[in-house]
C-alpha cells in the first residue's frame, strides 16, 4: 500500500493531465527537490500575467499573488486523485506525505488492534515522514487532503502540521472516508497550529469523486 517503492512506481502511471500541471509530478515526499525551479517557472508566468492585467484592481492582483501547495496522505489512491485534480485546478505544487515507515495492508486493516488503530488510539502518536517541503515560506495556501481514519486525521497529519510555521497561512482541508463525514477532524487539527491560521471550512468526499466537483469547490470557497 503505501509504501515509498510503490510512489515512485507511480510516478511513470500518471495521466498525461496532472503532469502538465506545475509540480504535478512531485508526488513523492524525497522527490520535491526540483519544486524551487518550479516556483520560479510560476512566479515568472505570475509576473506575466500581473502586466496584462494591470489596472483590473487590487483585490483580483492579491489573489494572483497567493501560491497554493497541495498536500496528502493516501494509502490506497482515493485522497491522491483529488489532490491531483486541485493541484491540476489550481495551477499548484503537490507534496505527498510519505511515512518513514510505509503503512502494509496488515497495518491499515482497521479493527484489527493493528499500527493504525494504535495511532488513532494514541492522540500523541507522531508517526515519521519521509523528506520534506523544501519551501514552505513560499507558499501560502496549503491544501491538505487525508482519509478518514477512525473519524479523524491520520496521525501523520498531525506530524505533518507540528512540522513547519504557518503562520498567517490559509490552510484548506479536505478528506475522503468510506462513509463518514468529516465530523470534527479538520476542527481538530486547529490546535496544531499557530493562531494566526486562517482555516478554511473542511470538506469531505466520496471515493471517486469527479474533477468538475473538486473545481467547484475550489470556485466556492474562494481560492479559485
Ligand atoms: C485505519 C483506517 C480507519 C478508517 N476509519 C474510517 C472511518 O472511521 N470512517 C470511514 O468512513 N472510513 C474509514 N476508513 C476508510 C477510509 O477513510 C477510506 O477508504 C479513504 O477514502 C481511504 O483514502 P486513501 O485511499 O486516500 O487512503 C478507514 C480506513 C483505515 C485504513
Amino acid at each position: 500500500a503505501c509504501s515509498r517503492t510503490d510512489a515512485s512506481e507511480r510516478q511513470g502511471e500518471q495521466p498525461d493531465s496532472v503532469s502538465e500541471s506545475d509540480g504535478g509530478q512531485d508526488s513523492t515526499g524525497d522527490n520535491i527537490a526540483d519544486m524551487a525551479e518550479q516556483s520560479d517557472e510560476q512566479q515568472n508566468m505570475t509576473e506575466d500575467t500581473e502586466q496584462e492585467t494591470e489596472g483590473q484592481g487590487k483585490e483580483q492582483q492579491a489573489d494572483m499573488d497567493t501560491k497554493a501547495l497541495v498536500v496528502y496522505f493516501s494509502c490506497t489512491g482515493t485522497t491522491r486523485s483529488l489532490a491531483e485534480y486541485a493541484a491540476e485546478v489550481l495551477g499548484a505544487d503537490i507534496y505527498e506525505i510519505v511515512a518513514e515507515e510505509p503503512y502494509t495492508e496488515e497495518d491499515l486493516a482497521y479493527y484489527t488492534g493493528g499500527r493504525a488503530d494504535h495511532e488513532q488510539d494514541d492522540p500523541n502518536a507522531r508517526p515519521a515522514i519521509a523528506g520534506n517541503v523544501e519551501d514552505m515560506d513560499g507558499y501560502d495556501t496549503i491544501l491538505i487532503g487525508y482519509p478518514i481514519w477512525h473519524g479523524q486525521a491520520p496521525r501523520i497529519i498531525s506530524t505533518f502540521l507540528e512540522s513547519y510555521d504557518f503562520s498567517g497561512k490559509t490552510i484548506v482541508p479536505f478528506c475522503t472516508s468510506h462513509s463518514s463525514g468529516i465530523g470534527s477532524s479538520a476542527v481538530d487539527l486547529h490546535a496544531l497550529c499557530p493562531d494566526s491560521v486562517e482555516w478554511a471550512e473542511g470538506m469531505r468526499f466520496e471515493a471517486g469523486t469527479s474533477r468538475d466537483t473538486i473545481e467547484e469547490w475550489l470556485g466556492n470557497i474562494g481560492i479559485k
